[in-house]
């Protein structure tokens, strides 16, 4: 974790404001069915239907969003849409029980682009966008999480989530320092937003970041709830199987990190 880095941001806020009325989700990235079952019986409380696969915020088959929203009513469903245009083709299809869906900003160079590609998808009404920030923004050549942040706050929309484009073993931290976390946290929570971090986190990560009292709203994760295979490669661990255990691990840390945050 890299904690030294320049940062865009010039504040850096009490975290006593990061903590107020903490209460903290788990967001597991699932491509089935079968997954999905095994990440709400693990305790996880949005479940994001994507395809590790393809990429950061690769869609599964509509068919299976359909299937899932069958399959599991009452429960909190997220729809990765992919990046444009894929997320355009496809917004329209999302299932109107889903409760999010997530579209990429990558290859939109300007915020006034990204807002339109915003604007443009065609949401089931009930359905809630998650403006998606990259921390590796320059990799995945759409603007800052900072600018993105802004962009979402002025449009009015209160979900946002910061993730990594490329899977290659780096993570969240390796790309944003704490401070910069910190003041994007703040910021969302200042404008009444909803922030989850992601980023092929591991669950030491996620300690050490409670421990610096950032606090998101929602952590998401699919790369460190999947079996350990003997491939080292981060590619591999992701498109693995899900691990119950480490779901439940996952799980109990959100819980934990929700009743710290709630005595403040
Ligand atoms: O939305 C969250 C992502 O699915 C996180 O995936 P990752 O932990 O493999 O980076």
């Amino acid at each position: 974790m890299n904690h030294n880095r320049s940062t865009h941001f010039s504040t850096f806020l009490a975290p006593a404001a990061r903590r107020r009325s903490h209460s903290c989700d788990l967001l597991v990235s699932v491509r089935s069915l079968a997954e999905a079952e095994i990440a709400i019986a693990g305790g996880a409380d949005i479940i994001d239907f994507k395809e590790p696969l393809e990429g950061a915020l690769a869609p599964v088959e509509p068919e299976i969003w359909r299937q899932a929203a069958a399959a599991f009513p009452g429960r909190t469903l997220s729809a990765a849409l992919g990046e444009s245009p894929s997320a355009t083709r496809l917004a329209a299809f999302v299932p109107k029980t889903f409760r999010y869906a997530k579209a990429g900003p990558s290859q939109i160079q300007t915020t006034s682009r990204l807002g339109q590609f915003w604007n443009d998808l065609d949401l089931p009404s009930g359905v809630e966008l998650v403006a998606v920030a990259y921390a590796d923004y320059e990799a995945a050549g759409c603007p800052r999480v900072d600018e993105i942040l802004e962009l979402a706050i002025s449009q009015g929309r209160r979900r946002i989530l910061i993730d990594t484009f490329v899977k290659d073993g780096s993570c969240l931290t390796d790309h944003l320092a704490l401070d910069e976390l910190a003041t994007l946290i703040d910021h969302a929570r200042n404008a009444n937003g909803w922030i989850a971090l992601a980023g092929s986190l591991r669950l030491d990560d996620v300690s050490e970041l409670l421990a610096h009292d950032i606090t998101p709203d929602c952590w998401g994760v699919r790369g460190d709830v999947c079996m350990e295979t003997s491939s080292v490669t981060a590619l591999d661990r992701r498109t693995g199987s899900l691990d119950p255990r480490r779901i439940e691990r996952w799980t109990r840390l959100c819980d934990q990190a929700s009743s710290s945050g709630s005595a403040d």
